[in-house]
């Protein structure tokens, strides 16, 4: 069997959901033609778990011209690995990527598509930690259904909550009582953040979705400046109010050089559970025109969907993926484009050199 023959077949093959080839991802590790058999291994920088099946099938309709009915048997991994933050600030042990969910205006469902991603990367078969940076209003254990459970001590650090499908969850709600942040001053909020992601023991996090606050306030400011960023996303509603401040909370991640991978268009239209009318309430397409202006991919329009509330507020965000399977593939979409974009970015090799302490 010619394995040249088969390589060419194979790098030609799309991914499915997405544009790209296994060539251009250089995902064909080996090819080993033994006995009557042949043995492929892929290789990817992202989690496939959920183009996995689709991806046998298309590897195996690609390589059957040139194979006939011999077995075939395909390997696949993920190796996912850290990913370039803003210079001068190091990476957090147990952590590979961190990345940012922010909003510019409040209420756009930021949370929402925080607990939603991580989920769906979780499906997808990532390593997922959520960590609530709104201390003023922290809403994640709620959504995560895990609002009852407190983290763990042990010599110091907090071990984090797990929610449905092992995401490792730390909020400031679990650690004090919330009414009081509110009136919480800068220096107290940056603190408060830093311990959260410093004196946990995060454990294999392949993707720290971090929910921030709405708005370009002191969180995001010691995001910018002590937390290692490997991007952000911006979630707006498509009303023009929205997409103003959105564009605000793009400037700032652009000012302070952490990379943006994407718009996220929340509560994009209202499709009625009684007779199916979709109804743009908060108007047409604003966050795909907005991505459009700024160069940056659309992540998905999620619809105002009364699934998503009930769930959200009940605890329940897991249970979408079985009882409302298109929004939960929506979710996971988003998840696809947001992997392959933090593959895109270079490596972090920071981890690897020692520290050069100048005394
Ligand atoms: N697509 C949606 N369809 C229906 N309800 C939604 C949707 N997205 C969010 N919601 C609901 O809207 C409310 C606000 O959402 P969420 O808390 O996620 O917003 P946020 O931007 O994080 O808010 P905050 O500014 O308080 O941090 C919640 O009750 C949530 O369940």
């Amino acid at each position: 069997m010619n394995t040249a023959v088969l390589r060419t077949a194979l790098d030609a093959v799309t991914l499915p959901h997405s544009q790209r080839t296994l060539g251009g991802e250089k995902a064909v590790a080996e090819i080993r033609a033994e006995g009557q058999g042949v043995h492929i291994t892929l290789g990817f920088p992202y989690p496939v778990g959920h183009i996995e099946a689709e991806l046998r099938t298309a590897v195996a309709a690609a390589l059957s011209p040139h194979i006939g009915t011999a077995p075939l048997e395909i390997t696949i991994h993920s190796h996912i690995t850290a990913h370039k933050v803003q210079p001068g600030v190091a990476t957090i042990a147990g952590v590979k990527n961190i990345i940012a969910v922010a909003s510019g205006k409040g209420g756009v469902g930021k949370s929402t598509t925080s607990a939603n991603l991580a989920l769906a990367l979780s499906r997808m078969g990532a390593r997922v930690g959520v960590l609530d940076a709104d201390l003023y209003g922290p809403s994640q254990p709620t959504m995560l259904g895990v609002a009852a459970a407190a983290p763990q001590q042990q010599e110091g650090h907090f071990i984090p909550v797990r929610a449905e499908g092992g995401i490792q969850v730390m909020s400031i709600g679990f650690l004090v009582d919330t009414d009081q942040a509110v009136v919480w001053r800068g220096p107290m909020v940056s603190q408060a953040l830093q311990q959260l992601l410093f004196q946990s023991r995060w454990d294999d996090v392949d993707y720290l979705i971090v929910d921030l606050p709405p708005g370009t306030g002191d969180i995001q400011l010691t995001l910018s400046q002590k937390i290692p960023v490997t991007g952000a996303l911006v979630v707006t509603t498509p009303q023009d109010i929205a997409l103003i401040d959105a564009r605000k909370a793009v400037d700032m991640f652009n000012k302070v050089n952490i990379p943006i991978f994407g718009v996220l268009e929340n509560m994009s239209v209202h499709v009625c559970s009684q007779c199916g009318h979709a109804e743009p309430i908060f108007g047409h397409d604003g966050g795909k025109l907005l991505a459009q202006k700024l160069g940056v991919p659309l992540l998905g329009q999620l619809p105002l969907s009364l699934p998503i509330r009930v769930a959200m507020d009940a605890g329940q965000a897991a249970e979408l993926a079985h009882t409302e399977p298109a929004l939960a593939q929506a979710y996971t979409d988003a998840a696809w484009q947001l992997v392959q974009a933090v593959a895109d970015k270079g490596k972090d090799f920071s981890s690897r050199f020692p520290k050069i302490v100048v005394e």
